[in-house]
């Protein structure tokens, strides 16, 4: 079985990369695309469901699950710690799906190093008053979050020319569009690598 690919999705809060995954996973079956469901700390908003948004747990047991190793990375971000599932993700690159992670620049760092091969796009807002409207816009956080959020935006994209693409997220149906090409692109490369790989492209070159 040919392991699926990690794709790592960064940006700064509410530049819109989770609203572009769950865009993007309507379009691809399930056997194809899956999106990793974090663990985390923060507490819950309105609206969100637990195992289905993420995995909500107390402080100890992120910490149990920290000395157990079962993060294959795990970051404090905006005072709260988030973590992916080592075994699950390893489980479903197995099985040859494709992988998403939403995750910070942090993370991104640590999987890089562990996963050399998995991929990364770095999503942009077209502007800064534009990521404050859809902070504010998404209704979900208080001032005093928004403020924090705001106040890493640019922290979190100085990290910007560690990934592998970029995208600017201004019109969504273009950045949803230029999500799929990379996806695609990425696809078509790796079944050039299979092709190579089975001599495939030896028979058909021979006579
Ligand atoms: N291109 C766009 N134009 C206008 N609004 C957008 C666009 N993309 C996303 N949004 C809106 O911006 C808000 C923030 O989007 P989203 O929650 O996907 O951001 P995020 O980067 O995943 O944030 P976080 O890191 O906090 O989870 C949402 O209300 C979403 O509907
Ligand atoms: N390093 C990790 N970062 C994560 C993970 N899950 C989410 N995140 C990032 O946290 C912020 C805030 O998310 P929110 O849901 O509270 O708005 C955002 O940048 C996410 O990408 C994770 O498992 N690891």
């Amino acid at each position: 079985m040919v392991q699926g690919t990690l794709y790592i999705v960064s940006a700064p809060s509410g530049a819109g990369k989770s609203s572009l995954i769950q865009a993007l996973l309507k379009t691809q079956p399930l056997y194809d695309t899956q999106v990793s469901i974090s663990h985390t700390t923060r507490s819950i908003r309105p609206g969100e469901k637990h195992s289905e948004h993420y995995f909500f747990v107390s402080k100890e047991e992120f910490r149990e699950m920290i000395e157990r190793d079962a993060f294959l990375e795990h970051a404090e971000v905006f005072g709260n710690y988030y973590g992916t599932s080592r075994e699950t993700i390893e489980q479903v690159l197995a099985s040859g799906v494709d992988v998403f992670l939403d995750i910070d620049w942090q993370g991104a760092q640590q999987i890089r190093k562990k996963m050399p091969q998995a991929r990364s796009i770095f999503v942009l807002p077209p502007s800064k008053d534009e990521l404050d409207r859809r902070l504010r816009g998404r209704g979900q956080d208080s001032e005093e979050i928004i403020a924090k959020r705001m106040a890493q935006a640019v922290a979190e994209m100085t990290h910007f020319a560690e990934y592998d693409y970029l995208i600017v997220n201004d019109d969504f149906d273009l950045a949803l569009s230029d999500l799929k090409t990379i996806i695609r692109a990425e696809r078509l490369r790796l079944s050039r690598q299979r092709l190579r790989h089975d001599g495939l492209i030896t028979k058909l070159l021979a006579d």
